[in-house]
């Protein structure tokens, strides 16, 4: 050992701001490992991060952005290559290859152990290391749900305080209860030799993220980008907490929570699940176009769901921020979102930069600015025929900024849903909205959940995957286990109180190629239909797939240009497409084999039934 990582260990033992010997011990590990300049433990001030982000500024990682449109906000550019999630380079790596299923990467937990230590060995040298202790939801919850994160990227300090409650209070009380934390280890692999000028977006070309299920535990390397470096987001909300989940008997789910309020003064919590970069933090942020329908924030991206002491199923979200796409986030489509935006406290990755110091991305404004600065630093026009923001980008901002934000988002015990929607991104086949017979139809539905891929991750856009209730990239375990596991959950809630499923697509295409339905705010329309279903009420037609609208349920008062016959063409169900469909599922199911539940290979004789009993 050398004499400096030698120093390192007898600096965390004597000056680590707790007596928590569990994360000391850790910390003092990790310093030994990776040898860093100094370990740093994060309070969480504003004055911290106003320093740090000063520090960003200075190394050239951040750019301030002008303080009139944009105040106390900054803008990063990453490297090229370090632009979304890396779902090839992601692992559970749990003790048999069995518990990770064949929806995961798998490696030996020893194995992998070998290959990580070998690459954080020495990976922090010439930086600080960052320790930020955390918790996910109310620090006020009966049990809440600490992490520590390790980190040598102070962008993704900044970042975490966003997102999530971090600092002292957290660290205090993890201290007083002696609380289990998930260690959360993350570093960007790219050593400073002694002396060396820092780069604005180190990282490495090798990237790992990988979740050890059975010890809780993280290890991100290489990436200091969104969901592969803030840890507390989907390594640890997602993929770790739907372990616990499993073990404790609760859901971890990829969902936004909204609350819409009808005009007689009714509320409804509705939650949905959507794959990334499908539309939920827009739908989460809903303004609604129909007259005296009232909407509030509760979540953009994960639910975590308990059952209720009356056998409802009750959500919480836990984190405190939001990192949305950036792209198509705009004045006409989302105010909500961007109001939150204009209060500031905003870090941008990867967007364009105005020539007066702001940021812009195609569907923000308009009106396209006549020059811009692209992501990569190159001039953009108009003509460059490129997008000048990465399809990728995002917008972090703290939550508390938006004004419809609900009261309840603070609550410990969070809200009762009363209807889930699953959804994804589907040019053909799957109608605006269908309503599942039964709860076991719309757990079918949720099982066999498809759409287009996403710049939201490495790889090609475009080609249709399934998508179990939007958690392919986030199922911590065997996804058969996650489904029977529904399965299970769904017998423990009370049959009056199970929320209602539905079935959603904002993306069907019409044979011109545009949009069938107009989207966004015109969004609260089906979910007016969706309470109306929920209250008994509502006209519905029966087709093999599930309940959609009649064309005149929908109430289209006041949308220009669209009538009961568009929407007859959004909700139609196309036996010949479902031939296809049906194929494709039963390809997708036979993954599972004796694995999938009962329940839902009901589900998909009955479909196939019914389609052969309506031709
Ligand atoms: N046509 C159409 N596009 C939509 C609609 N809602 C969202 N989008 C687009 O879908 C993209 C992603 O939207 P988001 O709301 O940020 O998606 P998300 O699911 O929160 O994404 P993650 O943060 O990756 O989980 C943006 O380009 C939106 O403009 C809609 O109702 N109709
Ligand atoms: O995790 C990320 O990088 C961003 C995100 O929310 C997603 O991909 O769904």
């Amino acid at each position: 050992m050398s004499e400096s990582s030698t120093k390192q260990v007898i600096d965390v033992q004597s000056t680590a701001p707790t007596s928590h010997a569990d994360l000391v011990a850790w910390v003092a590990e990790v310093a030994e490992m990776t040898k860093p300049a100094e370990v740093y433990w994060v309070d969480g001030s504003q004055a911290e991060y106003d320093r740090l982000t000063a520090e960003l500024v200075q190394t050239g990682t951040l750019r301030k952005l002008n303080d009139e449109t944009f105040p106390n906000s900054f803008a990063a550019f990453s490297d090229p290559a370090d632009v979304a999630r890396v779902e090839e380079r992601t692992f559970i790596c749990s003790k048999e290859e069995k518990d990770a299923g064949f929806t995961n990467n798998w490696m030996d937990p020893a194995e992998m152990k070998g290959i990580l230590t070998e690459r954080f060995d020495g990976a922090m040298a010439g930086r600080t290391m960052y320790v930020i202790p955390f918790v996910m939801g109310p620090l006020d919850a009966d049990q809440p749900q600490y992490g520590v994160e390790i980190t040598d990227s102070a962008y993704v300090v900044a970042s975490m305080r966003i997102m999530a409650r971090i600092g002292t209070d957290v660290l205090q009380k993890m201290e007083a209860e002696n609380a289990f934390f998930v260690p959360a280890l993350h570093s960007v692999g790219a050593p400073l030799a002694p002396g060396q000028e820092d780069v604005p977006w180190p990282c490495n070309e090798e990237k790992w993220i990988v979740h050890f299920p059975e010890e809780r535990s993280i290890w991100s390397y290489g990436s200091g980008y969104g969901g592969n470096a803030l840890l507390g987001k989907k390594c640890y909300a997602l993929r770790i907490a739907s372990v616990i989940a499993r073990d404790e008997g609760w859901l971890a789910e990829h969902m936004l929570i909204l609350r819409l309020t009808s005009p007689e003064g009714k509320a409804y919590n509705i939650a949905a699940a959507f794959p990334s970069a499908c539309g939920k933090t827009n739908l989460a942020l809903l303004d609604p176009t129909i007259e005296g329908w009232k909407a509030e924030t509760l979540g953009d991206d994960i639910n975590w769901m308990r059952i209720g002491p009356d056998g409802e199923l009750r959500g919480v979200n836990p984190e405190y921020g939001l990192f949305g796409v950036a792209p198509g986030t705009g004045w006409s489509t989302n105010p909500n979102a961007m109001r939150a935006i204009a209060k500031g406290n905003s870090i941008f990755t990867n967007v364009a930069l105005t020539d007066d110091g702001g940021v812009w991305w195609e569907g923000m404004t308009d009106e396209v600015p006549a020059h811009l600065t692209d992501w990569q630093g190159n001039d953009w026009t108009p003509e460059s025929g490129r997008p000048a923001a990465h399809p990728n980008s995002r917008f972090c901002t703290p939550i508390d900024q938006i004004d419809m934000l609900s009261d309840e988002y603070y609550s410990p015990s969070g809200v009762e849903i009363h209807a889930i929607l699953f959804g994804g991104r589907r040019k053909t086949t799957i109608p605006l909205v269908t309503e599942a017979r039964s709860w076991a139809n719309g757990v079918f539905m949720g099982s066999t959940l498809s759409s287009e891929t996403t710049a939201a991750a490495a790889g090609a856009v475009g080609v249709v995957r399934r998508d179990p209730m939007a958690m392919l990239p986030f199922i911590g375990y065997n996804a058969g286990d996650y489904l029977n596991h529904w399965d299970k959950i769904s017998g423990q809630l009370s049959e009056e109180r199970r929320p209602k499923i539905f079935l959603v697509n904002w993306f069907r295409r019409t044979a011109d190629g545009g949009f069938a339905w107009p989207g966004f705010g015109e969004n609260s329309r089906v979910l007016k239909w969706v309470t109306e279903r929920i209250e008994g009420q509502g006209q519905a037609q029966q087709t093999p797939i599930g309940q959609v609208p009649t064309p005149e349920a929908l109430d289209l008062t006041g949308l220009a240009d669209y009538t009961a016959d568009d929407v007859a063409a959004a909700v139609a169900v196309d036996s010949e497409e479902w031939k296809a469909e049906i194929a494709d599922i039963e390809k997708w199911y036979a993954n599972f084999g004796a694995a999938l539940p009962q329940s839902l290979q009901d589900e998909i004789a009955g479909l196939k039934d019914r389609f052969s009993t309506s031709a």
